[in-house]
């Protein structure tokens, strides 16, 4: 199974991009996971960050939302995801991160969420509401079983505090393109490109943008100033349509044979 600095060695040795789509887990039952996550693996993606859906997620956008609201309705719970991974996880080897807001890790138990992700070959998490200051709650139990901590920069973050969070050197950086919540957006603002430039000068890992990217042009755009995307709502949105040629678009997109 190859970690998330050996997915992103072979993305820059290929001389593409990198693309990590996010899906709900439990969106359309948990028995489509397996399914998902193998067509993305085919369809070229570099890591899957896979949601885990949670009654409150503050920073979700409408459709990540109602994903999660039809994930919990299917029954989907913490330990049937990590069940469920663990049924088909050595038939991949793509790295897997997990979404999650704090509540669930801490209801789970932190050094039981952490043994988990370890059985079930998670290598990377996503926590949201976990501001760099209160990650120690997490850090120690992360690192004894190998889940490397993503962490989120902001359009409003002060370079500075990029580069600390930059520097403490985990799997990918993830740059956030847009204020506000996720889903898609038509523009972007326009010092989008030289502050994703700036954020990639202090950063020893590789930086990617997520939020709001929608369609094969805003990905091929955005990919001129950073390493990869991160794709959440319009992957979720073609899963929910079956759209599969749609989404083999948004990945071809960061891929140099296809440009
Ligand atoms: O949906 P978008 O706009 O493509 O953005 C990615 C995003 O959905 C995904 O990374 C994500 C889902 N929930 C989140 C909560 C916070 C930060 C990021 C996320």
């Amino acid at each position: 199974m190859a970690t998330i600095a050996e997915a992103f060695a072979k993305v820059q040795e290929n001389g593409d991009k990198g693309f990590v789509p996010y899906i709900m887990a439990g969106d359309g039952g948990l028995e489509t996971l397996e399914e998902k996550i193998k067509f993305l693996e085919e369809s070229g993606a570099t890591a899957i960050e896979v949601g885990i859906p949670f009654s409150d997620p503050v920073a979700d956008g409408p459709i990540i939302q109602a994903a999660g609201i039809r994930a919990l309705k299917a029954g989907t719970t913490l330990n049937k995801v990590f069940n469920t991974i663990i049924s088909f996880r050595k038939e991949t080897s793509i790295p897997l991160v997990f979404m999650t807001y704090i509540n669930p890790i801490l209801s789970y138990g932190v050094e039981a969420f952490f043994k988990s992700c370890e059985e079930a070959n998670i290598n990377g998490l996503i926590v949201p509401d976990m501001p760099m200051e209160e990650e120690e709650i997490l850090l120690n139990a992360a690192t004894k079983h190998q889940v490397e901590l993503i962490r989120l920069v902001t359009l409003t973050s002060p370079m500075e505090r990029i580069a600390t969070i930059a520097n403490k050197g985990n799997g990918f950086l993830y740059a956030v393109t847009v204020t506000g919540i996720t889903g898609a957006r038509t523009t972007f603002q326009e010092h989008l490109g030289p502050h994703l430039l700036k954020v990639k000068e202090v950063s020893p890992i590789p930086v990617l943008a997520g939020f709001g990217i929608s369609t094969p042009e805003h990905v091929k755009n955005m990919t001129q100033y950073c390493d990869g995307v991160i794709v959440g709502s319009k992957i979720v949105e073609l899963f929910d349509k079956n759209d599969l040629e749609g989404i083999k678009a948004l990945i071809n997109a960061t891929k140099k044979v296809a440009n």
